[in-house]
């Protein structure tokens, strides 16, 4: 297997600011945001900084919001500015196609990350292959992982290591796993993978648990773990990478990122430029409480102001009706059919 990281380190922290935090900018980071963070992150020793739109590869669209410079660009300019950091891209099989992952891979990215439904990993088996093939380092993203049990990630998880992921993540889009949650998920997996493949955690804040989750995970075998600067992410945002830093130094859990660049890269480079800082307020809580994907929640704010609903209250329904990402057009009818009813 390809060492998919330095074995210096206990863990290694990827930072996707400029993915995950895609979201909470409407899509609309510039090749000067890139250049700022990516320049902080690899000065601060972060091993892999993830540049890609929030929905990965080819979501600049009208369903999931258009991107105001093309993430090409993005990626190009990334891989100019790293000295030592690896560059990832996200993509969403169907999203993103093997075309786009050629691109990414042409512009210098050297990390596939591929994000699937926690249930459906096997649409992703070509893309591991095909990337495996050009040489990129592989990592799995099995989405809303709280919907199944930890045996059935585990199942899951197997498939994409058996397509060639090194690495398969324990996603907590909707925020929603809360500390046991994580450490029976990421247990599983590890005793399913062996040494077949390591395995990531990726958390969000929406109930106040990402950067205590990461711990968990961690305890239980991870080795892998996501953050952003300032918590920059989907909904309440993300684990901050300056806080899982610092968190991690204090437990004498080796990362090998420089603390300090860290905090001074969350605090000068990234808050100046937030138009919306991600905030734990009624409607990403109850992403976490009723198990929503993050990345719903702009959408959900801008059909309230549309159609006159709490942007809570559609989230709640969308809980309820048990929506997956893909469905962002599906929450236009939620607040539609909240404000027939009222
Ligand atoms: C495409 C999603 O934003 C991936 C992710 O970060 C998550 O599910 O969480
Ligand atoms: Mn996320």
């Amino acid at each position: 297997m390809t060492a998919p990281m330095n074995t210096t380190f206990d863990i290694r922290i990827t930072d996707t600011t400029l993915r995950d935090g895609s979201h909470a900018m409407s899509h609309q980071f510039t090749e000067e945001h890139v250049r700022s963070v990516v320049r902080a992150l690899d000065d601060s020793r972060v091993e892999v900084i993830e540049v890609t739109h929030g929905d990965g590869l080819g979501g600049s669209s009208f369903n999931y919001g258009f991107s105001k410079t093309p993430e090409l660009d993005l990626i190009k300019a990334a891989v100019d500015e790293a000295k030592a950091a690896k560059i990832a891209v996200l993509m969403l099989p169907g999203l993103g196609t093997i075309h786009d992952l050629n691109q990414a891979y042409d512009a210098g990215a050297s990390v596939a990350r591929i994000a699937t439904h926690c249930t459906e990993a096997d649409v992703s088996i070509q893309h591991f292959q095909h990337a495996r093939k050009l040489g990129m380092e592989t990592v799995g993203f099995l989405m809303l992982s709280h919907r199944v049990s930890p045996e059935e990630l585990a199942v899951q998880a197997r498939i994409m290591a058996d397509a060639g992921c090194q690495c398969v993540y324990v996603v907590d889009s909707a925020g929603a796993l809360i500390l046991d949650d994580v450490s029976d998920r990421v247990s599983a997996l590890v005793a399913e993978l062996g040494d077949d493949a390591q395995v990531g955690f990726h958390g969000h804040q929406n109930m106040s648990f990402g950067v205590a989750n990461s711990v968990f995970a961690v305890r239980a075998g991870a080795k892998q773990i996501d953050g952003t600067l300032m918590a920059l992410g989907a909904g309440a945002g993300n684990s901050p990478t300056e806080v899982l830093a610092a968190a991690f130094d204090r437990l004498d859990i080796k990362t090998g990122v420089d603390i300090q660049g860290v905090m001074a890269a969350a605090e000068d480079v990234v808050k100046p430029f937030i138009t919306r800082m991600p905030v734990m307020d009624r409607a990403s809580i109850m992403q976490g409480y009723a198990g929503v994907y993050s990345s719903f929640l702009i959408h959900a704010e801008r059909a309230a102001d549309r159609y006159g609903v709490p942007a809570y209250r559609i989230l709640e329904e969308i809980g309820k009706a048990g929506y997956v990402g893909g469905q962002e057009d599906m929450i236009v009818d939620v607040a539609v059919q909240l404000a027939a009813a009222r």
